[in-house]
């Protein structure tokens, strides 16, 4: 594995997938841009990795028919807004890596990937993972340990119960060095989720640090007001 830990001190760049479109969230359009609590759900999200002091840019991800960013994210910085969204998340991502190549990142350098729709990231959690990475010769990802019994299911039903030790549900950001997440991606798989299992498949190990309950996906219908409800009273 490539030695990144000596020499040039390394940047954090946040890297936000933006291009899905929601097909689970029964939303009219992609849910990235449907409002909660006053602003559309990717401009709280933009919001919280703006106030993390340790990133030295945040790039957003758009699908290329994307017409409605400038609109609800009035003043971010075009330059760090693409259109490049791909048919994958990691397709997205890997588009993603090579717009921060071009605007002068370094192999060495940390990507934060983060979801668009996890709008609830608060900056203090992506402080601690930076935090908690920044030594590691891997990187790592938020992620929360199982609470809930597991099951196995087929039709509706349960077909067994899984031993739920040792499970963790991932959440992000997931933060790697440059260098190594590109690799990875490019040798993706369908079954690539998420940026850890591509490293993952390279034979490394990321490291799990632990998050909130708060930090979900939104995902189903119901989640949205879930998340407006969370959203408001945190204001
Ligand atoms: N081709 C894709 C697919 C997803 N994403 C982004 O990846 C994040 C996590 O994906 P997910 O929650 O699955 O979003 P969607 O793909 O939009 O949802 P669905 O799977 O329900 O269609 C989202 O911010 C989404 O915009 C992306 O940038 N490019
Ligand atoms: C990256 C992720 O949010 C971690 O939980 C998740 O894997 C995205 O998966 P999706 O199927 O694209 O929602």
């Amino acid at each position: 594995m490539t030695n990144y830990t000596v020499g040039v001190q390394p940047r954090c760049f946040a890297l936000v997938p933006a291009a899905g479109v929601g097909a689970r969230s029964g939303a009219d359009g992609p849910k990235q841009y449907v409002p909660l609590a006053g602003r559309a759900m990717m401009a709280h999200t933009l919001a919280a990795l703006a106030a993390v002091p340790e990133l030295a840019g945040t790039l957003v991800m758009l699908s290329p028919d994307d017409d409605r960013f400038e609109a609800v994210v009035p003043g971010f910085d075009a330059q760090w807004v693409v259109r490049r969204g791909g048919a994958t998340r990691a397709e997205t991502v890997a588009n993603g890596l090579e717009e921060l190549l071009a605007r002068g990142a370094q192999p060495h350098d940390w990507v934060l990937v983060h979801d668009a729709a996890r709008c609830l990231i608060r900056p203090e959690w992506v402080a601690r993972l930076i935090a908690a990475c920044a030594d590691d010769e891997v990187g790592g990802l938020l992620a929360l340990p199982l609470a809930d019994t597991l099951k196995q299911a087929s039709h509706g039903r349960v077909m067994a119960t899984i031993d739920r030790s040792a499970k963790w549900a991932a959440q992000t950001p997931q933060m790697f060095r440059l260098g190594l997440l590109q690799p990875a991606l490019r040798q993706a798989t369908e079954a690539v989720t998420d940026e850890a299992s591509a490293i993952e498949a390279l034979g490394h190990q990321p490291l799990l640090v632990e998050a909130s309950l708060e930090n979900f996906k939104v995902t189903w219908p119901a989640d949205f007001a879930l998340a407006e409800r969370l959203l408001r009273s945190r204001a």
